[in-house]
């Protein structure tokens, strides 16, 4: 099964994301941006506020890519939990938004275009759900992307991809305590788990 952590930048993703190590040991946990040499590459677009919108999103989807053939299909294939911060909804979320201003129509339509013949959709998604403000003050504002502006149009793109396929997501309020947003999505996992084997 596969669980992927979506939200803004500052959000709190990998705050649960490392807490959900102790709590569900068994779980092959990931994430996008990966550590291979994609994901390197991946890095340096997102430090260069320069870089070019579509490039990046391919980019970006190169290393998706990379991470789906090396990580998430064998560990699918063998059964396993997989929890991954970050992953396919955080390319039609932010990189539609650095597409806003480029040639492309419907940003958003565009991205997912890209990826439905090869992607591999997650059977869960745990949302966390923050104020534009909070995540850019909580992020430190150390990129591009990190600056309320951009973030609120980012939000705005997550809450389409929830209205589309509000089945998929578990919103989860990421203003509450570190503690709270951990217990929260601790029993989301369990509670996700227990139904897909059911
Ligand atoms: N629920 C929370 N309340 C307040 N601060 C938080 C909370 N969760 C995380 N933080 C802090 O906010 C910053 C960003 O958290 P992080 O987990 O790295 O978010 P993300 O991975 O979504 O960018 C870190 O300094 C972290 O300690
Ligand atoms: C995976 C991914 C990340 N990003 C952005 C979000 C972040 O600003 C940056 C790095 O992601 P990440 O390391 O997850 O940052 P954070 O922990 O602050 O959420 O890359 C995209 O724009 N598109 C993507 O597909």
């Amino acid at each position: 099964m596969l669980i992927t952590l979506e939200g803004l930048d500052g959000s709190g993703k990998t705050t649960v994301w490392e807490a959900l190590h102790d709590s569900h040991p068994d779980a092959v946990f990931t994430r996008e941006p990966t550590n291979s040499w994609y994901g390197d590459a991946v890095n340096r677009a997102i430090r260069d506020d320069d870089a070019d919108p579509l490039a990046s999103l391919f980019l970006f989807t190169a290393d998706h890519a990379d991470h789906l053939s090396r990580v998430i299909r064998p560990a699918l294939a063998d059964d396993e939990l997989v929890i991954s911060d970050r992953y396919s909804d955080s390319r039609y979320a932010y990189q539609a938004v650095e597409l806003q201003q480029s040639e492309i129509n419907r940003p958003l339509e565009y991205v997912r275009g890209i990826h439905a013949a090869f992607t591999r959709p997650p059977d869960a998604t745990i949302y966390f759900d923050i104020d534009p403000e909070t995540a850019a003050a909580r992020s430190g504002a150390t990129n591009k992307f990190e600056q309320a502006e951009y973030l609120s149009s980012v939000r705005a793109n997550y809450e389409r991809l929830i209205d589309a396929e509000q089945h998929r997501f578990v919103r989860v309020d990421a203003t509450k305590s570190p503690e709270e947003v951990i217990d929260r999505v601790e029993d989301a996992v369990d509670r996700l788990v227990d139904a897909h084997e059911n």
